[in-house]
């Protein structure tokens, strides 16, 4: 047992580059998580939309539908903030671990420093770090670089401004590709339909190179609670999408290119239409990754519901209305079961939802 609270967080923040071979604690078995075959990208590969083609709003619709993830190109965010973001994000991930220590995440916080919130979920530990930024990143980046905080906090707010008009043009696309009007349908879209009042989190993950990266876990499969997020990731590839019926299918970055990624709130919305991604990061033997989430969800009063012109007699509410706090708590709570515990009705297919798998048992 550790004496001090500290050395528990140092036993789980081990400084990865002196490590010469995979510790046991970070050896997965296959059944450790969810075990299909992995294809790359000849097999069938997630599909890329350019924004600026005028079937951009049909594209996400069949991407959303069939697959639960696309990439984005000519999206109007250039390719000097992502340089810079992932910047910002490589500098903070190479400071000596006593230095990120000083902004770690409390035990119940939200912003800071620390491994995969996910990681009470298994009994082996990622091959990652995070570092989750909700709000302003000014008192956390304070804490890590006390003397030049300024310009990475400049870099992030920039960063989030973009990430927000952008989440909101998507809202339109894919909320339209069902028939649904921002303006008239969804009321926090607010007059000009540019969803001002959502929320976001934004999640920086690093993920260092890795001496056995077969048997070591980026980041545990999961699907991320938003209506949708926007992932950037470095050129390194490490993701992995699960298409039902097919496997693990790795998601290569395309330059300059964003994965979208539905969110288990947009499955709700959708009333199970536009079915959330299970998605998962692997490591690699020479090279480090980076990947930077925006995780967009509406404003912390409203409730997200199947929205009505989804449903009728034919098609019935199939989960129960909830707000985007009262969604992180169940999911905290039962990880990927979390929308089982939100439906109201039993699946017409079966007894379980399309993304509940049993993975959520502890192992080793
Ligand atoms: C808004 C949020 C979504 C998230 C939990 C959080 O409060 C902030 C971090 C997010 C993240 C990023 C990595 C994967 C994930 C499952 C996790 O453990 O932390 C997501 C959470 C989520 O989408 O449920
Ligand atoms: O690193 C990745 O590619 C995935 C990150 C992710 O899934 C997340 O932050 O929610
Ligand atoms: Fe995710």
């Amino acid at each position: 047992m550790p004496s001090r609270p500290s050395d528990a967080i140092i036993r789980l923040h081990p400084d990865f580059t002196s490590l010469q071979e995979l510790p046991e604690s970070y050896a997965w078995n296959q059944r450790d998580d969810i075990d299909y075959p992995s294809f790359d990208s000849s097999a069938e590969s997630v599909p890329i939309i350019d924004l600026n083609d005028p079937n951009a709003l049909q594209n996400i619709g069949h991407a959303c539908r069939t697959w639960g993830v696309f990439q984005v190109i000519n999206h109007g965010v250039s390719t000097t903030l992502l340089d810079m973001v992932e910047s910002t994000s490589r500098t903070l991930f190479s400071l000596p671990v006593n230095q990120k220590l000083k902004a770690a995440r409390s035990p119940d916080g939200v912003s800071g420093y620390g491994f995969a919130r996910i990681s009470s979920f298994f009994s082996k530990l990622m091959w990652s770090e995070g570092f989750t930024i909700v709000g302003s990143p000014d008192e956390h980046f304070r804490q890590l670089w006390p003397h030049d905080y300024t310009n990475h906090c400049d870099v992030i707010k920039e960063y989030k401004q973009e990430m927000k008009k952008l989440a909101g043009r998507l809202m339109c696309l894919m909320l339209g590709s069902l028939g649904i009007t921002a303006k008239q349908d969804i009321k926090w879209a607010g007059p000009r339909s540019d969803f001002k009042e959502a929320s976001a989190a934004l999640q920086l993950n690093y993920y260092p190179a890795c001496p056995d990266p077969d048997r070591a876990m980026g980041l545990a499969a999961h699907t991320d609670s938003t209506l949708l997020t926007i992932l950037y990731q470095n050129s390194t590839s490490g993701l992995q999408v699960l298409k039902e019926g097919v496997g693990w299918i790795k998601v290569s970055p395309v330059p300059d290119g964003l994965v979208i990624n539905v969110g288990d709130l947009m499955h709700i919305l959708s009333n199970g239409s536009y079915p959330s991604v299970l998605h998962r990061a692997m490591v690699n033997r020479t090279r480090h990754r980076l990947s930077i989430a925006y995780l967009y969800g509406p404003p912390s009063s409203v409730k997200i519901s199947p929205h009505p012109k989804l449903v009728g007699p034919t098609h019935p509410p199939l989960y129960r209305p909830i707000t985007w706090n009262e969604y992180l708590d169940t999911k905290a709570k039962y990880f990927n079961k979390a929308l089982s515990w939100v439906r109201v009705c039993v699946p017409l297919n079966g007894l379980v939802d399309v993304n509940e798998h049993n993975n959520s048992v502890k192992v080793g």
